[in-house]
């Protein structure tokens, strides 16, 4: 689509003139200043002779120097008439059908504007030249216009090569789902979402402490108050808000543990240990205090935040899934939509649940439940190593914090919480394994007690039918309580699994490093507005019109006014995004495409390629820079 920022409707000799660009009336009327008449006529010059190089045009200080914009628009006329076939690839072919012709007529357009603005300068020659000027220049234009070529003026397409190079697509498919990245599509809005939830705030009225220990605006994360369905942690009762710690303004997960009077501060000895591990499968601890802020004795540990994370138990147990929304706690904003991991055949499953295993379909994929436990496996491993246990390792302790990408999210608090009743560490470690096996059992039977009970040789069959062997065995020795286990023999009868695991987790880097490769474009673009931001309609210079008429300013100008300032032939704004993206890209790549920039006066015109501008912005961002120089504070970066 070209854009047509000026429309003339005039006829000479009862031809009307195209209705090529329509432009507003000028708030500020142009300063012009009157060339010499040995540049005009070097122009004109050019003007006449159509193949005539492009070093014939006079200088502009984008590579050459032009004083005023008049002399700039002479260069246009030339530039037109250059014929430039520069353009091979994108040049005219007749053959092309109607979008060719539109293209041709185009063409027409342009040069009866270009004749047009030829005679109305010999036309206004005596305000600024001579009458033998003027008519000289009827004549030379009239002539140029009945003999020239039709100049080859086509719009550069905006393709991918104005992109940063990427990998192909065929490579990289961002359409399909992979195991841990959704489609293109759908993370774009998973991210939106959790930004939203992330900004969403407490409804009022929940009598939340304002300030606790440098974190504040806390918007709880599950139902509390009365009705609201609580399972004990241990001994307690525990509470999930998120809130921002004041010093860096990030969001966190502040647990509460209620009633817990906290008397021996070695408590927090294992805080160090905790916060300073990092794995992907463990969120994250930060700190531990005790407050009174909540009118009790309470003991807060403070979790990284993951938002929209759901527990697995409220993904894969819960027997019948509230429809997103109804879940609803004391903020609304703050659940999240559940229905984004929940796999079809898990919540059929479920809801044909009653107690007894008798689904017809397995909850969770075989490949999805593989890769719980690897991840499961892997976090085991890294804290057993390190010489601790996890302590809890339980559905609802489990964080789904992306596609199939879980997180233990309760490790520590147990450590801090049990400080003052010693434990065998082995024995703790064995307990972490026995529970796996059991997290097993309940998340592939679909039911939190699989692994015990009267339905447990139902389980079995039910592990065998929908898993196979090897998760039966696996589960089977994990909760036996004959065998001393090991996180290593865990990992070495699932190798395999893993492998494929960290297969789709590379995939899955790739995937997102060719996502972040396309955004890389939103800083270019965000950084040529911050500079047009800076150059144009600055108020010191607003008494003084030369410094934005004038040179690159005013070029600069034009082609902020070419870029957003578009009018249809009504005079109706056109607000066209792709337009502006594909300009900006363009400038940003300083592309050898030409576009014709029309004053506000609508009295002149001219041609100019995005490299072109991209040299004036540059030169007018330079100059600013050199003056705030003088103000070292107030400039900071290019
Ligand atoms: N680190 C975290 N980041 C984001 N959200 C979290 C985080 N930890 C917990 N949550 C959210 O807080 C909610 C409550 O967490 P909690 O661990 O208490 O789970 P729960 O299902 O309420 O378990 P229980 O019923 O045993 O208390 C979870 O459903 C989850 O959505």
């Amino acid at each position: 689509m070209i854009m047509r920022p000026l429309t003339y409707t005039p006829t000479i000799g009862g031809r009307r003139l195209p209705n090529l660009l329509q432009r507003h009336r000028p708030r500020h009327p142009e300063v012009f200043v009157p060339k010499s008449a040995a540049t005009i006529a070097a122009v004109a010059a050019a003007a006449s002779s159509p193949g005539s190089p492009t070093t014939s045009r006079p200088s502009t200080s984008h590579g050459t120097t032009v004083e005023d914009p008049f002399l700039q628009q002479d260069t246009s006329w030339q530039d037109y008439s250059e014929g430039d076939t520069s353009y091979g690839q994108y040049s005219y072919h007749p053959s092309e059908g109607s979008q060719v012709d539109g293209i041709s007529q185009r063409l027409d357009d342009v040069r009866l504007l270009l004749f047009y603005a030829v005679l109305r300068r010999a036309n206004e020659g005596p305000q600024y030249y001579d009458d033998s000027y003027a008519s000289h220049h009827y004549d030379e234009a009239a002539a140029y216009f009945a003999t020239a070529p039709a100049p080859v003026f086509i719009r550069q397409p905006l393709h991918y090569h104005l992109y940063t190079p990427t990998t192909t697509p065929d490579f990289v498919p961002s359409t399909t789902n992979t195991h841990f990245v959704p489609p293109s599509s759908d993370l774009r809005q998973l991210l939106q979402q959790r930004s939203e939830t992330t900004r969403g705030i407490a409804l009022p009225g929940l009598n939340l402490p304002e300030e606790l220990q440098g974190y504040h605006t806390l918007v709880p994360l599950e139902i509390t108050g009365a009705g609201a369905e609580r399972r004990k942690f241990g001994n307690w009762y525990t509470t999930v808000y998120r809130a921002i710690k004041a010093s860096d303004g990030l969001p966190y997960i502040l647990r509460r543990i209620e009633n817990y009077r906290l008397l021996n501060p070695a408590a927090f000895a294992s805080v160090d240990f905790w916060s300073n591990l990092k794995h992907p499968s463990i969120v994250g601890m930060k700190e531990a205090f005790s407050t009174r802020a909540f009118d009790d004795y309470s003991l807060v540990v403070v979790y990284a935040y993951h938002p929209n994370a759901e527990t697995l138990h409220d993904v894969h147990l819960k027997q019948t899934n509230p429809p997103p929304g109804t879940s609803s706690t004391t903020s609304a904003s703050t659940f999240s939509p559940r229905s984004r991991f929940h796999s079809p055949a898990a919540t059929q499953y479920n809801q044909q649940q009653t107690g007894l295993l008798i689904g017809q379909q397995p909850p969770i994929p075989e490949r999805t439940m593989w890769s719980y436990i690897v991840q499961i496996a892997s976090a085991i491993k890294k804290v057993h190593e390190a010489g601790h246990a996890l302590r809890s390792l339980d559905a609802n302790k489990i964080l789904l914090t992306s596609q199939n990408r879980i997180r233990l999210s309760l490790c520590g608090t147990m450590d801090i919480l049990m400080h003052d009743t010693p434990q065998d560490m082995h024995m703790l470690q064995q307990d972490d394994l026995t529970q796996f096996g059991r997290l097993i059992f309940a998340l592939c039977c679909g039911v939190p007690g699989a692994s015990s009970g009267p339905h447990f040789q139902k389980s079995i069959d039910h592990l065998l039918r929908f898993y196979g062997q090897e998760m039966k065995s696996l589960a089977l020795w994990l909760i036996s309580k004959t065998n001393v286990k090991s996180i290593d023999s865990v990992l070495d009868s699932i190798r395999y699994r893993v492998l494929q695991e960290q297969e789709d987790a590379l995939s899955g880097m790739d995937r997102l490093e060719h996502e972040l490769q396309g955004e890389l474009e939103n800083a270019r673009l965000v950084r040529l507005m911050t500079k047009f931001g800076f150059i144009n309609e600055r108020p010191e210079f607003a008494r003084e019109p030369r410094w934005s008429e004038t040179g690159d300013r005013y070029i600069v100008k034009l082609f902020r006014d070419y870029v957003f300032h578009q009018v249809d032939e009504h005079g109706n704004p056109v607000l066209d995004m792709s337009h502006v993206l594909s300009c900006l890209n363009k400038l940003d790549a300083g592309t050898d495409e030409r576009i014709m920039l029309v004053a506000r006066d609508e009295q002149s015109c001219l041609v100019v390629s995005y490299k072109d501008v991209r040299t004036c912005i540059e030169g007018a961002f330079n100059d600013l820079a050199k003056a705030a120089m003088n103000s070292p504070a107030a400039y900071k970066h290019r």
